[in-house]
């Protein structure tokens, strides 16, 4: 039997990610992680709670509680809390406002890693897991790792469609600036890319060209070793 294939695809917002590592995955029969959703569930939990977001020792003295269980199957995705389905308001401007806050909190992310780790260590023919610090913290021994860039215009654009016309594109565009600032500076495993991370720039590419990409870099790296 082959080992396990592990592709770390990290980035931010709107460059990508989560469509080409769905598609990665069940092109190659792998299992698929979107961590960004685990940190936007937790985040819903404390918004739900009452807790106040913006206190990280409150946070802090919160995780534990939540029980989080995402799925990995690349044809199903989808995320409870406490049994709930909560694939639907993960995704509320609300959540979209405090995620970057609650996922600073170091309580947060040493068990949202747990987590990670363990799903990626289940998964039985390997797994795509996507976020911001998969390449650098989560998984450093990955058999591949990709970061995905793109224009904040490209990116804004493709996540107003999403987001229906509620929002328009400047001011989705600064919220996204907003986000990438504080994921990239916070002190605890910031957005970074990893020193043996391949970036791909999406900004030209459809999504058929990125994932036929990251495909072709699983199929080197495998038979390189
Ligand atoms: N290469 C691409 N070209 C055009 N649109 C894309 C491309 N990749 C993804 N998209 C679209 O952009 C939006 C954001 O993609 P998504 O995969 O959610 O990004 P991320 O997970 O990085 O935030 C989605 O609507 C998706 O269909
Ligand atoms: N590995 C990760 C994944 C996401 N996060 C945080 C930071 C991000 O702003 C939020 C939401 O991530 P998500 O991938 O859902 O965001 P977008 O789909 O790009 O809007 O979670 C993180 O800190 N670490």
């Amino acid at each position: 039997m082959s080992n396990p294939v592990i592709v770390a695809i990290d980035g931010p917002s709107g460059t990508g990610k989560s469509s080409t590592s769905r598609a990665v995955a069940t092109r190659l029969g792998l299992s698929y992680l979107d961590t960004g959703a685990q940190y936007r569930a937790i985040t819903w939990w404390m918004l739900s709670n009452g807790v106040d977001v913006t206190d990280a020792a409150a946070v802090a003295d919160q995780t534990g509680k939540p029980a989080i269980v995402a799925s990995t199957d690349p044809a199903a995705p989808g995320i409870t809390v406490d049994g709930v389905d909560a694939s639907g308001p993960i995704r509320s401007q609300e959540v979209t406002a405090a995620v970057s806050a609650v996922s600073a909190v170091p309580e947060v992310r040493a068990r949202m890693v747990e987590i990670q780790r363990a799903a990626a260590a289940a998964a039985p023919a390997g797994i795509v897991v996507e976020g911001r610090d998969i390449g650098t913290t989560v998984l450093p021994d990955a058999t591949v790792k990709v970061f995905l860039t793109a224009s904040a215009e490209a990116r804004a654009a493709r996540r107003s469609g999403e987001l229906g016309g509620t929002q328009s594109v400047a001011d989705t565009q600064a919220a996204l600036i907003r986000r990438d600032a504080a994921d990239s500076g916070r002190k605890t495993s910031p957005l970074a890319k990893a020193d043996d991370a391949i970036e791909v720039d999406t900004t030209e590419l459809t999504l058929e060209q990125v994932v036929d990409r990251v495909v072709e870099l699983v199929a080197q790296r495998r038979a390189a070793r």
